[in-house]
């Protein structure tokens, strides 16, 4: 089931624009065609799941009597399509798409020049494999340091959501190219709805509380393969990961004061929490840049491996991870977070109202006008 957070950040998606809504149409017709053409067998399960979203994406909620129960076929597919009960078309279209995507994706081996942003299809910005038991999702703007733009939080969510549900045991974030992420893409900022800078925070904290609640109720276990630097909120939301491998190029910078803002990611609860709070402090208001080492003394990462072999360490090592048994994973995960469920969520709540202020104030205007007019890099 959808939460209520996420089925009205779907709605509220839905609306943003005409534009989109025909480009989630074409992709639907194309990720239809795709699916004739995948080599593999997905399997009885994940044909179900097809079958189901296929028919509300095209028919609405499911309209046929229940089959009798010796009709086994005709019943697992009719109970496949009636458990989706009311979603929206248009949600059923792109979750679809999501699916068929992340199965195309698997089966093709090469994905593009390195170096590159390349476009896959279903999602702008990212790139969505599954394999080995492993959802692995990258972020895919190499060229612009993986700065997150409006469309890749969306894209991470949908990404979210579909790894939740899939049939992998373990879920894996990381970055393109040489860097992780470079945080917020700063001319998120730039783009001003109709009712000025108070509409623009305001769907910013639609936007923001949606994103990083997904990180706080993800149900199985997650791992961040930190491959280079890390800056604002890719750094604070690893709080909220299960293990944190970390190439030892990588660095971890949480600039925020310098840009007028403040702590996101419910990093103000978790990194006080993980590191004490003197070292917190330092990272979070002075803006203190860790290096791969410190921050694994600190506790932030669980492990550091040399870049050069840092691929094959990480994924050798999940791989092994991937094969435990999943639904135990799964309940240690939860049992260690749902602890702190509540909090986290309050938490949330709490920075992006502070986040809200600070999106109004000169201090934040002039640091992101000075970024984007080249005359300050972090
Ligand atoms: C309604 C929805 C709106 C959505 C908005 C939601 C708002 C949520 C906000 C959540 C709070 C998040 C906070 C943060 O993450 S704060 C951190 C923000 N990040 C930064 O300030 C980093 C800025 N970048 C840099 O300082 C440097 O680029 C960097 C040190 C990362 C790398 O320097 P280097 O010299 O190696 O490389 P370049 O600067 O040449 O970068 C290459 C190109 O990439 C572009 N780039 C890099 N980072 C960003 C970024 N964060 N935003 C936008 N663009 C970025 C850079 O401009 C270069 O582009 P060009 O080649 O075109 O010049």
């Amino acid at each position: 089931m959808l939460s209520r957070e996420v089925s009205s950040f779907l709605v509220q998606q839905m609306h943003m624009s005409q534009t989109a809504m025909r480009a989630s149409h074409k992709d639907f017709e194309t990720a239809v065609n795709q699916m004739k053409l995948l080599k593999k067998d997905p399997g009885n399960e994940m044909k179900l799941k097809l079958y189901a979203l296929y028919k509300q994406a095209t028919e609405g909620p499911c309209n046929m009597p229940k089959p009798g129960v010796l009709d086994l076929i005709s019943k697992a597919k009719w109970d496949s399509w009636n458990a989706l009960g009311s979603l929206p078309k248009e949600t059923a279209r792109q979750n679809y798409v999501e699916l068929v995507s992340s199965l195309s994706s698997s089966e093709s081996s090469s994905q593009g020049k390195p170096g590159a942003d390349s476009k896959q299809p279903g999602y702008e910005t990212l790139v969505v494999t599954s394999e080995d038991g492993i959802t692995k999702i990258m972020l895919n703007r190499p060229t612009k340091k993986n700065a997150i733009t409006t469309q890749m939080y969306q894209d991470i969510v949908l990404a979210l959501e579909a790894a939740g549900k899939d049939d992998s045991t373990i879920t894996v974030l990381t970055g393109n190219g040489d860097y992780y992420c470079s945080g917020n893409d700063l001319n998120n900022f730039t783009d001003i709805p109709p009712g000025g800078i108070e509409e623009q925070a305001k769907n910013n904290a639609i936007l923001l509380r949606n994103f990083v609640g997904c990180f706080i109720d993800f149900p199985k276990p997650l791992v961040a393969a930190v491959n280079g630097p890390a800056v604002g909120i890719s750094v604070t939301l690893l709080g909220l990961f299960d293990i944190v491998y970390a190439s030892d190029r990588a660095t971890f910078h949480t600039p925020f004061t310098h840009l007028g803002q403040s702590p996101e990611g419910c990093s103000s609860y978790t990194f006080p929490k993980i590191m004490g709070p003197a070292k917190a402090a330092e990272m979070l208001i002075f803006g203190k840049k860790l290096t791969a080492r410190e921050a694994c003394a600190q506790g932030l990462v669980t492990e550091v491996f040399p870049d050069s072999t840092f691929q094959k360490e990480v994924w050798t090592r999940l791989k092994a991870y991937s094969k435990l048994p999943p639904n135990a994973m799964r309940t240690s995960k939860q049992l260690i977070r749902n602890v702190e469920r509540e909090k986290l969520h309050a938490t949330n709540s709490e920075e992006i109202s502070a986040l809200q202020g600070r999106w109004r104030s000169e201090e934040c205007t002039n640091a992101v006008m000075n970024f984007l007019s080249r005359k300050v890099k972090l």
